[in-house]
């Protein structure tokens, strides 16, 4: 609960609240609290469907202010109660037990109350004069330190904060900071996130403070099934896919098309699974527990090409990811040549999206993508040939990690408009560790596809997912290193790379 972010429309400038929350959980941010006072329940249920997603793809716990009943209708991890809202105990009744339900208070009277009705943690403030309040310092920094020690719940302080005030936390035993204006009023959320993060870390330390988990797995738990090749090294293939599922909070299930004896320095050998074991494995997932996204991953040779396009033809399977693996990092080969045609005529044709780096997109393509210009026309010309979403990845570029995603009229529902393209830009991260990025990515994005996400907040929040895997510096490996699929339950500190 070190960066605790409590959304505010009032400054979007054209940006949306999902772009704006996913920028602050990449920058740092720890907990999101969705808070509208003026919106109608119709809109602040909206507003939560599309935060959700984008919260548990990064595992950040997702709370609405006062709104019990929205929060139970559309499963939210908790809410957020004042002193005059609905009271702890009938919040918790309606909730249960799993639910995260926090408490403001500006009193020890207050905090011993609430943590006795059942509170998991307290807001405490205004703790400096804000510009609705200029003369209001509701709670005075020993105030909130006899809070902070009279109850065993995290607190947050709250009211003004941002980087130059925080120092009046500084000290008094909360575990974050809980901010509104600081992220959501910045020209750079992200930016912004890092600096109260890096603050808030100096001053109470790394890592993350101890804080309720999310509640426990619903029965209804989404699968994500990925059809791909096993990488020995862990670091990319299934291994990453599940991996990534996890990380998602998602049930991972897998159809294993080849073994590949590889490390960071690349692939010794390659054992291929046969056509017919294939068409089992996916006969046997589909007969019991259908996946709600589907990944395909490295597909070696023609036949098993066929098979996979013929099982999952059989099962009218949609929301398909399709990472048309060539080659791999080390530079190893991962599917014969041959294979490609049956790729274009088979695979494409079923996927939704398909994410090629810069050398496949050139193979698919048939011309030259060398720089930014290569990769938008290749997507389009992609999109346009295949009729399905294509991401065209800049891992292999020379300057920043930008993907450019073209959308197909059926993606944008603008049937009379043509291809559509958006840039998903993040800065290259300094490392060589990137084994399994790709990987990783296709995969995060059918975890939001799973989870009900539209392709474009898919796409985003699952580059927001993979800059945490890439930034947290991993190091292993004497070529290049795998990422850290973990990242986002670990204490933020860094890694030394
Ligand atoms: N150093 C980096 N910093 C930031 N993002 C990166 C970096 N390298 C790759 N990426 C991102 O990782 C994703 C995968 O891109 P890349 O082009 O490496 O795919 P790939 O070659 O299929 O990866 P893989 O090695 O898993 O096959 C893209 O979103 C890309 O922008
Ligand atoms: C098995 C496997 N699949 C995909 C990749 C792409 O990196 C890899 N290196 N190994
Ligand atoms: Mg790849």
């Amino acid at each position: 609960m070190r960066l605790y972010a409590v959304t505010d429309r009032a400054w979007l400038n054209g940006r949306t609240l999902p772009e704006l929350v996913a920028d602050a959980i990449a920058g740092g941010a720890t907990f999101i609290q969705l808070r509208e006072k003026h919106a109608t329940h119709d809109e602040i249920v909206a507003l939560a469907r599309e935060l959700m997603p984008i919260c548990h793809a990064a595992g950040v716990p997702f709370v609405i202010d006062d709104e019990v009943e929205i929060a139970r209708e559309v499963g939210a991890d908790g809410v957020h109660v004042g002193q005059s809202d609905t009271a702890c105990a009938d919040a918790r009744r309606l909730l249960g037990d799993g639910a995260i339900i926090g408490v403001s208070v500006q009193t020890v009277e207050e905090a011993r109350a609430a943590q006795a009705a059942g509170a998991d943690y307290l807001g405490v403030g205004a703790l400096i004069p804000t510009p609705t309040k200029p003369d209001a310092v509701d709670v005075t920094s020993e105030e909130l330190a006899r809070i902070c020690r009279a109850v065993d719940i995290p607190v947050v302080g709250i009211g003004g904060l941002r980087v130059e005030t925080l120092d009046v936390l500084a000290n008094s035993g909360v575990d974050g900071a809980a901010v509104v204006s600081a992220l959501f009023a910045a020209d750079d959320a992200q930016a912004a996130a890092r600096s109260l993060r890096a603050r808030l870390d100096e001053m109470l330390g790394g890592g993350e403070s101890a804080f309720p988990a999310l509640p426990p797995a619903c029965a209804a738990l989404p699968a994500v099934l990925a059809i791909a090749g096993s990488d020995s090294s862990g670091g990319a293939g299934i291994q990453a896919d599940i991996k990534t599922v996890a990380a998602h909070g998602l049930f991972a299930e897998t159809a294993v098309t080849a073994l590949t004896a590889q490390n960071t320095m690349g692939v010794r050998n390659v054992l291929e699974a046969t056509p017919t074991f294939i068409a089992e494995q996916i006969d046997a997932i589909f007969e019991d527990i259908p996946p709600a996204a589907i990944k395909i991953g490295m597909c070696p040779s023609a036949p098993v090409i066929e098979a996979v396009a013929d099982a999952l033809t059989r099962w009218s399977a949609t929301n398909i990811v399709l990472d048309p693996v060539m080659v791999a990092t080390s530079g190893a080969r991962l599917i014969a040549e041959d294979a490609v045609h049956a790729l274009e005529d088979r695979l494409i044709p079923l996927a939704r999206l398909i994410t090629p780096n810069m050398p496949e997109a050139e193979v698919l393509a048939g011309f030259e993508v060398r720089d930014e210009k290569d990769q938008e026309r290749a997507a389009v010309a992609l999109a346009d040939r295949f009729g399905c979403a294509v991401l065209v990845k800049g891992g292999h570029g020379v300057h920043d990690a930008n993907d450019v995603l073209a959308l197909p009229p059926t993606e944008t529902a603008d049937v009379g408009a043509g291809v559509r393209t958006t840039w998903l830009r993040s800065p290259r991260v300094d490392t060589e560790n990137t084994h399994g990025t790709g990987c990783t990515l296709s995969s995060a994005i059918a975890c939001g596809l799973a989870r009900g996400l539209g392709l474009e907040e898919s796409v985003a929040a699952a580059k927001s997912y993979l800059m945490g895997a890439l930034e947290a510096g991993l190091n292993l490996g004497a070529g290049s290193g795998p990422i850290d699929h973990m990242w986002a339950y670990r204490p933020h500190q860094k890694v030394p790379v």
